[in-house]
């Protein structure tokens, strides 16, 4: 079990602080995307990795190729989150609510979401989404993750991390994080993030406002993972709003 101690949870929320949210903000507005580089230190990578297996950290354990989701396997964990995973999640929150806003605004959603990601979970629960969503990956030699978006109920937070627990040509090879934007009347194009162990990426879960000559315009964004082609690769995805 991690029991990380407040020591690293506090190193982690400065981490969070000191990144150029101006500049993160400019980034994701741009590509709806953006590398939060050295989110987390080898050694948590490592801890967090190690959890992975039937206990009671996790609330399920979801094998991909059954639901057609691709192949590879993960889990939910359960609350009470490891403080290091809790405390990412409501480190970041506060960050990412004026982008959502910002977004939402321009998008003609009229939802708004209030500063706290406690106060925000409180309206999760009260509409039955009650379960928590951060997951840890697990993918091995010929596994993928089909082109997805991670909506648990009808509230969505519009913004999710996924963090690289794994060496890219030293753990894994392959199996790169691709996303891809639909455009209205345009075909699709698709991203691969390059992503190093510990790196976060930030990104768009559905839609997002692009300015376009005559303003802005929705783009519908999904990821995906393409085929390790060796080795073991994990992540944890940490995502925002709770599950029904
Ligand atoms: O394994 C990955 O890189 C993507 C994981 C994912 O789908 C998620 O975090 O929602
Ligand atoms: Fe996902």
């Amino acid at each position: 079990m991690v029991d990380t101690t407040n020591f690293q949870a506090d190193a982690l929320r400065a981490r969070i602080d000191a990144y150029d949210w101006g500049k993160i903000s400019q980034q994701i507005d741009r590509e709806g995307w953006c590398i939060l580089s050295d989110l987390f230190e080898i050694p948590e990578c490592d801890l967090i990795s190690r959890l992975y297996g039937p206990t009671d950290a996790f609330r399920s354990h979801v094998r991909m190729v059954r639901h057609g989701f691709g192949r590879g396997e993960y889990r939910y964990f359960s609350y009470p989150l490891p403080s290091l995973i809790g405390s990412a999640r409501t480190a970041l929150y506060p960050r990412l609510v004026p982008i959502a806003n910002g977004w939402y605004e321009r998008i003609g959603n009229a939802v708004r979401f209030p500063k706290s990601h406690a106060d925000f979970l409180e309206r999760c629960h009260a509409a039955g989404q009650t379960k928590p969503t951060p997951l840890l990956l697990e993918y091995r030699q010929g596994d993928y993750n089909c082109l997805h978006q991670d909506l648990y109920g009808d509230h969505v937070f519009p913004l999710q991390v996924a963090v690289l627990l794994s060496e890219p040509g030293a753990d894994f090879t392959g199996g790169e994080l691709v996303l891809t934007e639909q455009r209205p009347r345009m075909q699709s194009r698709a991203t691969v993030v390059p992503l190093g162990k510990g790196d976060g990426v930030l990104f768009a879960v559905n839609a997002r406002p692009q300015r376009g000559a005559k303003g802005d315009y929705r783009i519908t964004m999904r990821h995906g993972v393409s085929a390790i082609r060796s080795g073991l690769r994990h992540t944890l995805g940490l995502i925002f709003h709770d599950a029904a």
